[in-house]
């Protein structure tokens, strides 16, 4: 399958390294036009637009944020290449979730949400059918997991002696505050109530070494709790490595026979 990569940042690269071990390896890779590629004698192409991206290829993975899903995502999805993207927040804007919608009806092509670094998203989506009463999400990061986020706007970071919250609110303003921070708000409004039901609260803690994302959801199936506490990546402090597992396994859920 000819598969294509946005971004080669912490997630980026680490999903590169993935698929090479696979045998899966990007033929491209989208980068930013004042970028410079940095793999010298390294056989991928890379390409700054859409346009010159190959008619043949049949999955492009966003593994750069925002700006990038915005930039890049209708057009890919109007050529009728499948989009897996890990920029859930960039739906908090709905201008932006209708214009994909609509680029990938055009296209008959899909755009898939990869579960990032958060779970239950199954159990949210299920749980959705029968109604929802609640669900309220957590996120908690050591304070250089917030490094360069609006956290810096009400917390000084480096001196942080306790845990201290600075965002309380719905998944759709988390969304739009923290691009680089809060798409798994995005991810769990998205799988259950939405972005403006979606109860958020984030926290930088200086006691704790890991990304931990809580889910508490109540409804008409019962309730359940989700906890988790993600590494990060060892090149980017805000981005737990789970995320970057979740857009491999989205890859090979597109690739496999049969799909869990
Ligand atoms: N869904 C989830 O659970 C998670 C989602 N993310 C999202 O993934 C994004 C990337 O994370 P990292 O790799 O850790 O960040 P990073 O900062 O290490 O890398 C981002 C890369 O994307 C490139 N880029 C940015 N805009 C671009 C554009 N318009 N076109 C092409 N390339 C562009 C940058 O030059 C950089 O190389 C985050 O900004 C965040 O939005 C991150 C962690 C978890
Ligand atoms: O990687 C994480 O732990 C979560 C994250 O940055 C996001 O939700 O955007």
């Amino acid at each position: 399958m000819q598969i294509g990569l946005i971004g080669e940042g912490a997630i980026g690269r680490y999903v590169m390294e993935q698929l090479r071990l696979r045998g899966l390896r990007p033929q491209f890779i989208l980068t930013r036009s004042d970028h410079a590629p940095d793999h010298s004698g390294d056989a991928l192409t890379y390409v700054r637009s859409v346009s010159d991206l190959p008619s043949e290829l049949a999955l492009m993975v966003d593994c750069a944020g925002h700006s990038a899903l915005a930039q890049h995502g209708a057009s890919i999805l109007e050529r009728g290449t499948d989009l897996v993207t890990l920029s859930l927040g960039a739906l908090a804007d709905e201008t932006l979730a209708f214009e994909l919608a609509r680029a990938a009806e055009r296209g008959s092509a899909r755009l898939h949400l990869a579960s990032g670094a958060i779970g239950a998203l199954d159990c949210l989506r299920a749980a959705k059918v029968g109604g929802l009463d609640n669900v309220t999400y957590t996120g908690r990061k050591p304070p250089k997991g917030w490094k360069g986020s609006a956290a810096e706007n009400v917390l000084d970071l480096d001196s942080l002696q306790e845990a201290a919250t600075h965002f309380q609110g719905n998944a759709r303003d988390a969304a739009v505050r923290y691009p680089k921070n809060a798409n798994v708000a995005a991810a769990v409004a998205l799988a259950g109530q939405g972005f403006d039901e979606t109860r958020v609260e984030l926290i930088a803690d200086p006691t704790i070494a890991s990304n931990i994302h809580e889910v508490h959801a109540s409804g008409a199936f019962g309730s359940f709790h989700f906890r988790i506490a993600g590494q990060t990546l060892p090149d980017n402090p805000r981005s737990s490595a789970l995320a970057a597992m979740s857009a491999v396994a989205a890859i090979e859920r597109e690739i496999a026979a049969i799909t869990t």
